[in-house]
């Protein structure tokens, strides 16, 4: 990574700015650490503990100093500034104002050698260098839209090929030729698993794109949240028999998709269905779930790679992605240039790095003004958070870089959040998401003389905007025509180059999710710790369970644990949260079995003999009746 590295050495000393004065502080060489990685990734090395002090790495004291001097407010200053710095991509018909955003000219000349370098990592990236270190990857979502840039032959092949493979199964879906087992014939549903970018870009995207009646409805499983998978499988109904159940997983091995999966093929088996003749997959090859399709014979496998990550997934194997993948080439070309101001992501990550200081002291608000870009917030939390949120930077300094992301949509939130923005703490920039067209030619009514619904929601957008600017309030706006497969692919693409330019800026890698790793394996460990919990009751219920043999025996002859359980002779043995910690072994997790047997009873899977769990050293528990399985997991 010798051009990151570089990176930070090449950083110069940023000059006073005449217009809004101070000086602003040179980032001192001296207070970066020298990183004692190894060439593998960063995690094998032993990243030395460095005060970054990011008032001198990232000049965040100068850049403060430098907005001492406040916005530019005079309208025809404005204007020129407007004119001067608008971005149009004339084929695409998007535009990019980033007026509104204060930053000086010296900021934008002294940050230009840091935007070349970041250009030439990214020229990297695209030519298959291992961006991301940490993983030992290589970063290729910007190949799935322009497979001729993968680095050899057989890669682009496989691009191609499983893009062919994917349209070709869509509309062998929607033409009937692919159908279930089930009398009417065809599939009328889907229902996608998968959570993180495998949920949020397709649910972004079907939000977006789908029609007012598709051939086929939409509908997510996108948590482990019981009730939640209860809902969505009832509100299939008999309709179950004539759904395409699409899991999606890079690595195969999610915890909270694989329990979905297992819950859905669950429901499959109580309505008498064969899942595998209704469940595709798309995952990594070799992967746990890609091997349980194949052995159970599922009607599709479409492969997701190890150079995509889940959050830059979007443009892989999903829904009809030709004329979204020709919006984000379009627009990868158009931010390849290495001329910031013809880069609409750079421009992007100028503004960011301005607003947030460099180092997230102020959140993304994002606010599309078109229901159906609701959920592009969400789904830019995902881009931006999990690939800006880090503890360390490429030189082993700990940083703890990141933009908050939030939003919703206009104007709604305006009858929400807007007045804190306007008139509270100011911890956030907007980025405003214009669609000019409001609805298909022809259909247009003035609800009143000269006046559309469309006339308002353009107000309301332009109002915020000057209301949130004459209090100080800096904003970006981002205008497409519509809202089409062309115009989502071309503003994903955008954001996931700006992420990745940004990310250069700041001395990131991009492209890993430690962070996310840690959750996964407290979550586990809770999950242990609740299974030895279950065995301490058990031991203490006077009654030993009948070995796995038996309780087959008990299945086969149509016995019930639960009958089995209810005629024990002796009532079993209540104990305290300590006894039950003193047998686990586990003293120090008290609290942690508290919340366990305080969830098990809630689900009447540990009784309450004495006290309640407002008062934690009154309760007495013993095990109710449960699921052998669960004893035996
Ligand atoms: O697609 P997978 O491997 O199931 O992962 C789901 C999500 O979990 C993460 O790995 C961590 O949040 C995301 O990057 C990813 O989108």
């Amino acid at each position: 990574m010798a051009s990151l590295s570089g990176l930070c050495s090449s950083f110069p000393s940023l000059k006073p700015n005449n217009r809004i004065g101070g000086e602003l502080s040179p980032v001192r060489k001296d207070s970066l650490a020298v990183s004692t990685r190894s060439n593998s990734s960063f995690k094998h090395s032993v990243a030395r503990e460095v005060s970054a002090d990011l008032s001198k790495t990232n000049d965040v004291a100068g850049l403060k100093q430098a907005k001492q001097g406040g916005l530019e407010k005079d309208p025809k200053a404005l204007w020129r500034r407007y004119v001067d710095w608008l971005y149009q991509h004339k084929e695409l018909g998007l535009y990019l104002d980033v007026s509104r955003i204060g930053f000086s000219d010296e900021f934008v000349s002294e940050m230009e050698p840091r935007f070349q370098a970041a250009f030439k990592a990214m020229e990297e990236l695209e030519r298959g260098a291992i961006a991301n270190p940490d993983e030992g990857r290589m970063v290729g979502h910007y190949w799935l839209r322009n497979a001729k840039l993968a680095p050899n032959p057989f890669l682009q092949v496989q691009i191609d090929k499983t893009l062919a493979a994917v349209c070709d199964f869509a509309d062998a879906v929607i033409s009937g030729k692919i159908k279930p087992p089930s009398p009417e014939g065809r599939f009328t549903q889907i229902l996608s698993v998968g959570i993180g970018g495998s949920a949020l870009g397709p649910q972004f995207v079907a939000e977006a794109l789908a029609p007012d009646n598709p051939p086929l409805k939409i509908r997510f499983i996108d948590n482990t949240d019981p009730a939640g998978i209860d809902h969505q499988i009832a509100q299939l109904g008999p309709e179950l028999a004539s759904t395409l159940v699409i899991v999606i997983s890079k690595s195969g091995g999610t915890p909270e998709t694989r329990n979905g999966l297992l819950e859905v093929q669950k429901a499959f088996r109580e309505a008498g269905l064969d899942f595998s003749k209704q469940g595709v997959a798309i995952t990594q090859e070799n992967s746990l779930l890609d091997n349980t399709a194949r052995i159970e014979g599922w009607v599709a496998r479409f492969p997701m790679f190890d150079w995509v990550g889940g959050r830059t997934s979007e443009m892989s194997a999903g829904v009809d992605i030709r004329e979204m993948l020709v919006g984000a080439s379009m627009m990868d070309e158009a931010t390849r240039s290495t001329v910031l101001r013809k880069n609409p992501a750079a421009l992007l990550a100028l503004c960011w790095y301005w607003a947030t200081d460099g180092i997230g002291s102020k959140d993304m608000v994002v606010l599309p003004y078109k229901d159906s870009l609701l959920l592009f917030s969400r789904y830019l939390q995902q881009l931006v958070m999990e690939s800006l949120g880090k503890e360390f930077d490429l030189d082993g300094n700990r940083v703890n870089q990141g933009i908050s992301v939030y939003g919703n949509k206009g104007s709604t939130d305006q009858h929400a959040y807007i007045q804190q923005l306007r008139e509270g703490v100011h911890n956030f920039f907007v980025t405003f998401i214009e669609v000019l067209r409001d609805r298909p030619p022809g259909h247009d009514w003035e609800l009143e003389p000269g006046v559309t619904c469309g006339d308002y929601l353009f107000g309301m957008l332009q109002g915020t905007r000057s209301a949130l600017y004459a209090n100080d309030r800096e904003s970006i706006t981002v205008t497409v025509q519509e809202v089409t497969p062309r115009s989502v692919g071309a503003l994903i693409a955008l954001y996931e180059r700006a992420v990745g330019i940004y990310a250069s800026l700041v001395n990131i890698n991009a492209y890993h999710q430690p962070g996310v790793e840690a959750g996964k394996k407290a979550a586990g460990e809770v999950l242990a710790l609740q299974k030895r919990v279950l065995a301490v009751l058990n031991e203490a219920s006077h009654f030993s369970l009948p070995s796995s043999s038996l309780i087959q025996r008990l299945d086969d002859l149509q016995m019930q644990f639960s009958h089995f359980n209810a005629h024990c002779e002796d009532p079993a043995e209540s104990l305290t949260l300590q006894e039950i910690a003193d047998r686990c072994h586990a003293p120090d997790d008290i609290e942690m079995i508290y919340k366990i047997i305080e969830h098990m009873a809630a689900n009447d899977r540990a009784l309450i003999a004495e006290g309640d769990c407002g008062s934690p050293y009154s309760l007495k528990v013993f095990l109710g009746e449960c699921n052998v399985d669960e004893l035996y997991a």
